[in-house]
């Protein structure tokens, strides 16, 4: 499934009606009769429907929305917000068939008229205006936004709730909080960004007959599902064996935290690897070695607890990732600096990595092979120089920008962990739910990347389904026996057993 701006999503539009003939008028036909087939399955055949309607092609979905449940027998009215010489195009059409079946109309100058104006109604539509919004909401929308937020009835709104931005970058706004949304054609960036995906309620994506060629020409970026995972997960083949399967490297751990490494190591063998190396101090290979039986181990020199400059052999592995628990000592840097130049395989740099690199990102930038930076937003505002609520405004623009500066992969993670390659695809997550905001978490990612990244797929593939994995493992865990509470990092490593016997 693609996921637009506002912009691409005119293109793929303005491409579907002039390209390929497809005429508005039908376009919003097919909308509105897509989100009545799954309306109808959320009210009764009781239900009293208040459509209200505005001045755009949003409206326009409103009227063909109406005058379809009127045909099937459901109370319905219509409120329009605007003045009838607003009503234009595609969005007339529809009006005047609603009315010529026998639909009725009431044009509201303000705001406060509307609650009387829905009082019997059990279930409110708000095709106010879509992706074509812009500023803030003006009146008599913004009053009537209020009302809605504050009433207790069902609120669905059609393509975006009313008032709300579809893209990134603006944080306020007078919005609609939906109880749920049909998204019509494609989902728009708002649906995936902190400030702003709330708004939408439960949501569902309603196709109206746009091309996928026309969505591909338009959008680089995707939402990442069980579909996408299912078809780009390599299948191991039965004469496989373990050198197959990826060697890794893992370089990590310090005496102060020596978990780390641990759960990165078993989460990259539980993924799928063949043989997995921890690379860590004398002292943390003692302390993990009786819960790492599955791995081998090399031991680096160290200095106070802390790794410390050391070279060593780094071109007989598939994949090595650096960073995880070595903490932010000044030597430490240099054996990640040696690694970097080194390597000539993929390269995934998390947690304390991240911070090495960024007093001097050249190191990343001047790397040929496939390197992947794996920051949370505290991490990755870091590394920008800006802050966190600055990254949270626009966190795909800011994603695309460092990867296509630094040649780098970047899983930005959070709540929709969004996953971008240094050409600009994008691809948001999925799974994943609030157990997973525990310490350990990061971890185990980075262990799955790990393993993804030694299969046969490309990067940007491994990298999405990593994520798909690690966040599919805690949802089936807290589906059955866990919950958001007690759900432990090292769980979601035994959870992976789950995801690739139901899934792969
Ligand atoms: N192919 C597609 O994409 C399809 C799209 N479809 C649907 O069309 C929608 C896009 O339609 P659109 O382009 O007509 O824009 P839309 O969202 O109705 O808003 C424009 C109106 O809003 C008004 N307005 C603007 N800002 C405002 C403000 N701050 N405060 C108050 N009012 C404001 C503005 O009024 P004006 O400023 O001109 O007075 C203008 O009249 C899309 O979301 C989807 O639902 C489907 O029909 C199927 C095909
Ligand atoms: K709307």
């Amino acid at each position: 499934m693609y996921i637009v701006t506002a912009k691409e999503m005119y293109g793929i539009d303005h491409y579907t009606m002039q390209e390929l003939g497809v005429e508005g008028k039908l376009l919003m036909e097919n909308a509105g009769r897509a989100i009545c087939l799954k309306l109808e399955n959320l009210i009764e055949k009781t239900s009293r429907i208040c459509v209200i309607a505005g001045s755009g092609n949003n409206g326009g979905d409103g009227f063909v929305i109406a005058r379809t449940l009127l045909n099937n027998n459901y109370h319905v009215h219509v409120v329009q917000a605007v003045p009838d010489e607003k009503i234009t195009g595609d969005a007339l059409y529809h009006k005047n068939l609603y009315k010529n079946c026998g639909g009725t109309v009431t044009v509201i100058k303000e705001a406060e008229i509307i609650r009387e104006l829905v009082s019997d109604a059990d279930i409110i539509v708000d095709a106010m205006v879509g992706i074509g919004i812009r500023g803030k909401l003006r009146e008599p929308l913004a009053g009537i936004v209020r009302f809605l937020n504050q009433t207790e009835k069902f609120v669905v709104s059609i393509d975006i709730p009313s008032g709300l931005p579809a893209d990134e970058g603006l944080t306020d706004f007078t919005a609609v909080e939906a109880d749920c949304t049909f998204i019509v054609g494609a989902p728009k960036t708002s649906a995936f960004l902190e400030h702003s995906a709330s708004f939408y309620g439960e949501w569902e994506m309603v196709s109206i007959g746009f091309p996928p060629l026309a969505l591909r020409k338009y959008s680089k970026r995707m939402l990442w599902n069980e579909g996408n995972f299912q078809e780009s997960m390599p299948k191991r083949k039965l004469n496989s064996h373990k050198g197959d399967h990826g060697r890794g490297l893992v370089i990590g751990g310090s005496t102060e935290m020596p978990g780390s490494i641990a759960m990165s190591v078993k989460a990259a063998l539980k993924a799928g690897s063949g043989l997995i190396t921890a690379a860590t101090t004398e002292k943390v290979i003692q302390m993990i070695a009786p819960v790492s039986m599955e791995s081998t181990f090399l031991a680096l020199s160290e200095k106070n607890g802390y790794l410390a400059n050391h070279t060593f052999p780094v071109d007989s592995y598939d994949a090595i990732a650096i960073g995880i628990g070595m903490g932010r000592y000044e030597e430490t840097r240099d054996l990640v600096r040696y690694v970097l130049e080194q390597a000539k395989c993929p390269v995934i740099i998390d947690a304390d990595g991240l911070y090495h690199i960024k007093s001097d990102l050249s190191m990343i930038k001047k790397r040929s092979d496939p390197t992947i930076v794996t920051p949370h937003p505290g991490e990755m505002a870091m590394l920008l120089d800006i802050s966190v609520p600055e990254l949270l405004k626009e966190p795909f623009r800011y994603a695309a920008e460092f990867a296509g500066k630094y040649n780098v992969y970047v899983v930005l993670k959070g709540k929709y962990t969004i996953i971008t390659a240094p050409d600009g695809r994008q691809a948001v997550n999925t799974t994943g739910n609030p157990g997973l905001a525990k310490g350990g978490s990061g971890d185990v990612l980075t262990g799955i990347s790990l393993a993804m990244a030694m299969q046969d797929q490309s990067i940007f593939e491994a990298l999405c389904n990593a994520c798909f994995i690690h966040g599919k493992s805690a949802d089936l865990l807290v589906a059955n026996e866990h919950s958001f509470y007690d759900l432990l990092a090292s769980d979601v490593i035994k959870g992976i057993t789950d995801v690739y016997r139901t899934f792969s």
